[in-house]
């Protein structure tokens, strides 16, 4: 035996001192690895909306109602089944609404403790008693445990479960208790989360979302464009930072800023107040027109929303032109601007008229320069945003549980896409004067993103934060995927042409196998029996676009939470459930509210559509944590065979 490996041993040998103990772990990993895998669950492009998000959570998109239909098939009718299952889900709000119309409550709660024990049994059957126990809530553990356990020597095994669900109801537990068991069994329907980017933007809730994230039992997060701008806001990057604060005035969510992470838009408010006081910034009307907002504040809106832009406008062009390698020149679009005239010229040679000709802080010598106001504006908010801590904090989980990519259980997942070239073959992506493709940029970028926030050295924190700017919106950024952000086009010019952004060559590669395989490939994964899973693109159900490609190899998932791009997508997103049966795709209904999810009993999942069925039912032993476990059952084997051969000596 080497070295080394003697000295991994001995080390093991201090975790299982005995050959009593070693043998024992080995038991308990073989048994393991014969349980059906865990469900994955996969969403993507949340987009801020924390209701519909909190709901697919709590119903799982579907598993939970599979679930009760695997346990009553046909011995309870649909709608007792639709009523567990909102039950289930929304717990509290149920027994509020059926406590108006329900006149023999003692019996009702009789019976949904019977019909939630058995749904808690058959979803926790697939566990180890162990993870079990950790899911458990501590007030309850020990009875539902009870519950949930089979009792081979208990005789009248009805008259005991009787006494118990008796009791529970006597002493005025009931309603507890059924909270606890139906949040018991949506913790235990979803194994583990799969969040593929873009939670923050648009929708007003991204911090409720990323505080029901701090606290789910098990997840993942490949970080959108979305996020890695916010990234950058956090710390310090001031053109993320502008964007951050345009989008969010955009779509009227300031309150995301000012009360969900306490930043003070008072400097943005004073100095738009006092640049633009007389201009009524027409063209920066607020997204939706949100009607929560009086006349005075859409006003002030507008203002600090063409304030914000203008002072992004400015810092994008000084990013452009410091990193020429980034071959963004075209968002130099300031210099093209003929005052006189009313005119850009954009740099591929066009010539537009302007929607809005008033430019009160550009200096048109130099035009990205900015003024003494907006300078202070910037450093304000940008220590603002860098002392938030519940923003750090929030950064933090991205970086802790989140990444550019994922291979998991043989699935790629990213957000975006894989750059191309057109005939299939990896782009090559110049970073700061390194070439490099594929896996090896995602790598990269991924290294670049951490630096950004713990790197000591300024020259390089600087290159890093200017590479998180380049990820939300750079013409090779795999997050990104298209040739160019076409913002100050939006708002400033009428013409259609000039606002189309060009998807990179993934975006219809995607059905052609053998370029998909290499993707596999190029990651590590087996192509015959792995997917690409991404989000990013919003999948246009109107017009008839499918989220499968390649036969099922491609899958994409944004569909739609994102209220803004319902008229193109028509419902209300994708979402995908990896369970031991395999792979289904359910596509979402608009969610309204959780009132209207009691009352109407609706589920919102409208259809789940097989992608892959497995052939038999997946174990625990075939996926990546089985490896791990084959891998340390091995090492305790080797263990044993130390101890018994005396290389190893037994501490009793
Ligand atoms: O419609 P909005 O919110 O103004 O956003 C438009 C911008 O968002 C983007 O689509 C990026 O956001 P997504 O990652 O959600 O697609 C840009 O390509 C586009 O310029
Ligand atoms: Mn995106």
């Amino acid at each position: 035996m080497k070295t080394e490996e003697l000295r991994y041993l001995q080390r093991l040998a201090e975790l299982y001192p005995t050959i009593g103990k070693a043998s024992t772990e080995i038991i308990n990993l073989q048994s393991i690895l014969n349980l059906p895998k865990g469900t994955e669950h996969f969403l993507s492009d949340i987009h801020g909306e924390y209701e519909a998000f909190s709901h697919v959570l709590r119903n799982g998109s579907g598993a939970v109602r599979k679930k009760i239909d695997d346990v009553f098939g046909h011995t309870l009718s649909n709608s007792d089944k639709r009523s567990l299952a909102t039950l289930v889900y929304y717990p509290k709000e149920k027994i509020a609404y059926v406590k108006k119309k329900e006149s023999d409550m003692q019996n009702w709660y009789k019976i949904t403790l019977y019909r939630l024990i058995e749904v808690c049994k058959t979803t926790a059957s697939k566990y180890t008693r162990s993870k079990v126990r950790k899911a458990l809530p501590s007030d309850y553990a020990y009875v539902i445990e009870e519950l949930i356990t089979e009792k081979a020597e208990v005789l009248d095994k009805e008259a005991y479960y009787d006494s118990i669900v008796d009791t529970i109801i006597d002493i005025g537990r009931a309603e507890n208790f059924i909270i606890a068991l139906a949040e018991l069994i949506q913790r235990l329907v979803v194994d583990h989360l799969h969040v593929l980017g873009d939670i923050y933007d648009r929708g007003p809730g991204p911090h409720f979302i990323m505080d029901r994230l701090m606290d789910y039992h098990s997840l993942d997060i490949q970080w959108g464009n979305h996020d890695v701008v916010w990234m950058g806001a956090a710390v310090g990057q001031a053109a993320c930072m502008a964007t951050v604060i345009r989008n969010s005035i955009r779509y009227g969510n300031l309150d995301i800023l000012e009360d969900g992470y306490g930043i003070n838009m008072m400097p943005l408010a004073a100095f738009a107040m006092e640049v633009y006081g007389d201009d009524p910034c027409q063209v920066f009307e607020v997204h939706g027109n949100p009607s929560n907002y009086n006349a005075l504040e859409k006003e002030l809106s507008r203002k600090m929303h063409k304030a914000i832009s203008i002072i992004q406008f400015k810092l994008e062009g000084v990013l452009a032109k410091e990193h020429p390698d980034f071959h963004m020149e075209n968002r130099c679009v300031l210099e093209g601007i003929d005052p006189e005239k009313g005119t850009v010229q954009l740099p591929d040679g066009s010539v537009h008229n302007l929607l809005d000709t008033h430019f009160p802080t550009i200096d048109w010598e130099h035009p990205y320069e900015l003024t003494d106001g907006e300078k202070e504006v910037v450093e304000r908010l940008s220590s603002a945003f860098r002392n938030c801590e519940k923003l750090q904090n929030h950064m933090q989980l991205l970086l802790d549980k989140g990444g550019l990519y994922k291979t998991y259980n043989g699935n790629l997942l990213f957000h975006g896409s894989i750059p191309l070239n057109e005939d299939g073959t990896l782009k090559e992506v110049e970073i700061y004067g390194e070439t490099c493709k594929g896996k090896a940029l995602y790598d990269k970028l991924e290294a670049y993103v951490r630096k950004a926030f713990f790197t000591v050295d300024e020259k390089e924190k600087k290159a890093s934060q200017d590479i998180l700017w380049y990820i939300w919106a750079g013409p090779n950024s795999p997050l990104y995927g298209k040739d160019k952000m076409t913002t100050f086009e939006r708002y400033f010019i009428a013409d259609k042409e000039t606002h189309k952004e060009k998807k990179n060559a993934y975006y219809h590669l995607w059905e052609k196998e053998e370029v998909v395989n290499r993707m596999l490939e190029e990651f590590g994964l087996d192509p015959d029996e792995g997917h690409i899973i991404n989000g990013h693109v919003p999948v246009h159900q109107l017009e008839g676009e499918n989220p499968v490609k390649c036969d099922g190899k491609v899958i994409v998932i944004d569909g739609g939470f994102c209220e803004a791009y319902r008229n193109v997508t028509g419902i209300a997103g994708y979402t995908l459930v990896y369970s031991s049966y395999g792979l289904s795709l359910t596509a979402h209904e608009p969610f309204t509210s959780a009132e209207d999810a009691v009352e109407t009993e609706r589920d919102i999942v409208s259809n789940r559509v097989a992608v892959r069925y497995n052939p038999r039912r997946a174990l625990v032993g075939d996926t990546d944590n089985g490896k791990a476990l084959k891998e340390r059952i091995q090492e305790l084997k080797q263990l044993l065979d130390a101890y018994r051969k005396g290389v190893i000596k037994e501490k009793k």
